[in-house]
C-alpha cells in the first residue's frame, strides 16, 4: 500500500472517561470485615480513596493533623455508610503514630491495610531551599512513611497476621523533579522501601505495594501547586491549547476515583501475589518524550514570584 492509500486516521479523542462515580470492578462487600487505615484521607485523593474502600464496606481509619479535615471527611464517608474512626496524627513523631495505632486497634482492630497516601510538597527552586522547607517535605513523606510502615510491621508480625501496605507515591520518584527536588528525592526514597520491604515481610504475609497518581487535581490541593498548575493553564490559553488535559497522552486528567479503585484492587485478596511493584496510574504521561522537548525555561524563572504560602 503506498503512503498515499492509508487510511486517514481517526481523530484523536484520549483516553475514554472512567464509570461514573459510584462505579466498582470488585464484588461488593470485599472489604467487609476489614479495616483500613488511610493517611491524609481528609482531603484530596486520600479521601478520595477512602470512599472507594467505604462503598466496598471496608471500616475506616482516617488520620492527618487537622481536625476539620477529618471531620469533614468522616460526614462525607458515613453518608456512604461506613464506620469511621478519626486520629489526629503528625505522621513526621513516631510516638504519635504509635499511638496513632494504639486508637486505631482499640476502636476498629489493628488495621489490615495501611494506605500510606500523606505528604508534602510546595515548588521551590533548589537552590533557594531552606533546611527547613527541605526537613517540612522529607521528614513527612518518605521518614514519616517508613514510621507508619514499621508500626504496622511490628505489630502485624507480634500478632502473627497479615496485611497489605500502598504507598503513594509520585513518577519523579523515576525522573527526577525540576523544582521539586525535596519530594522527588522522597518519593524515590518511598518507592525503594517499597521493594525493601515486601521482601523482608513477604515471608510473613505482609504485601507491600506502590501506587502513582498522574495529575488529578481536586479541590484540596496546596495553593502553592494550584498556582504553579494554573500558571501552566494560562501558557495553554496563550498556545490554544484546551487546558491541562491537552498536555497528556490521554487528552485528560485523572479522575481521582481512579486512583481509588487502584487502590482498592492492590490491596484485595484479588492481588495477593502482587507485592513489591509500584503501579502508576497516569495514562501513560510520565513515558511522555520526545527527542526534542519543549524550549527550557530555567526552574528558577519558571517559579519566580513563588514563596510560602
Ligand atoms: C505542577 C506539578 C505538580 C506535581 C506534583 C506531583 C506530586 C504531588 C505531590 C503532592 O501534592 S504532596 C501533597 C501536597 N500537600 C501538602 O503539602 C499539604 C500539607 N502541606 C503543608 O502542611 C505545608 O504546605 C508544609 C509547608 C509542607 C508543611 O507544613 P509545616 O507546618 O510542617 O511547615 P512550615 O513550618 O510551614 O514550613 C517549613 C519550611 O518550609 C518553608 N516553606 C513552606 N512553604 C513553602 C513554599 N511554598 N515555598 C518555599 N518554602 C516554603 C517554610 O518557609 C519553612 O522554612 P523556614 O522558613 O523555616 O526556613
Ligand atoms: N494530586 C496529584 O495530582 C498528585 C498527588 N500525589 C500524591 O498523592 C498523595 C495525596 O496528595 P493530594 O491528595 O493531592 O494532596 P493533599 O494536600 O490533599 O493531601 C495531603 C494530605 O496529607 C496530610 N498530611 C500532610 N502532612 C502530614 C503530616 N505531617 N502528618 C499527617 N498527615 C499529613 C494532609 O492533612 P493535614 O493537613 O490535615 O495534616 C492531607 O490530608 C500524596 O502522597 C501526593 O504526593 C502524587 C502525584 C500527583
Amino acid at each position: 500500500m503506498a503512503y498515499d492509500d492509508h487510511p486517514t486516521p481517526p481523530v484523536p479523542r484520549g483516553l475514554p472517561a472512567p464509570p461514573p462515580p459510584g462505579s466498582s470492578a470488585l464484588p461488593p462487600g470485599t472489604y467487609n470485615g476489614t479495616v483500613v487505615l488511610v493517611t491524609g484521607g481528609g482531603t484530596g485523593l486520600g479521601r478520595a480513596m477512602a470512599a472507594e474502600f467505604a462503598c466496598l464496606d471496608a471500616e475506616l481509619v482516617i488520620a492527618s493533623r487537622k481536625p476539620e479535615h477529618l471531620e469533614r471527611a468522616r460526614q462525607e464517608l458515613a453518608g456512604l455508610g461506613a464506620r469511621v474512626t478519626t486520629a489526629e496524627c503528625d505522621i513526621r513523631d513516631p510516638e504519635r503514630v504509635a499511638a496513632l495505632f494504639d486508637r486505631a486497634t482499640e476502636a476498629a482492630g489493628l488495621p489490615d491495610v495501611l494506605i500510606n497516601n500523606a505528604a508534602a510538597n510546595f515548588p521551590v527552586p533548589a537552590d533557594e531551599m531552606s533546611p527547613n522547607a527541605w526537613r517540612a517535605v522529607v521528614d513527612t513523606t518518605l521518614t514519616g512513611t517508613f514510621f507508619m510502615c514499621r508500626e504496622f510491621g511490628r505489630r502485624h508480625l507480634a500478632a502473627g497476621t497479615p496485611g497489605s501496605i500502598v504507598n503513594v507515591g509520585a513518577s519523579y520518584a523515576w525522573t527526577g523533579g525540576p523544582g521539586f527536588a525535596h519530594s522527588a528525592a522522597a518519593k524515590a526514597g518511598v518507592k525503594n522501601l517499597v521493594e525493601t520491604l515486601a521482601v523482608e515481610w513477604g515471608p510473613y504475609g505482609i504485601q507491600v505495594n506502590g501506587l502513582v497518581p498522574g495529575l488529578m487535581p481536586h479541590e484540596d490541593l496546596p495553593g502553592a501547586i494550584r498556582g504553579n498548575l494554573d500558571a501552566q493553564e494560562r501558557q495553554d490559553a496563550q498556545d490554544a491549547q484546551s487546558g491541562l488535559g491537552a498536555r497528556q497522552p490521554a487528552l485528560r486528567v485523572g479522575a481521582p476515583r481512579e486512583l481509588g479503585w487502584a487502590a482498592t484492587f492492590l490491596a484485595s485478596p484479588y492481588a495477593r501475589f502482587i507485592t513489591g511493584h509500584t503501579l502508576v496510574v497516569d495514562g501513560a504521561n510520565w513515558q511522555r518524550r520526545a527527542l526534542v522537548q519543549p524550549s527550557v525555561v530555567p526552574v528558577r524563572e519558571q517559579l519566580g514570584g513563588a514563596g510560602p504560602e
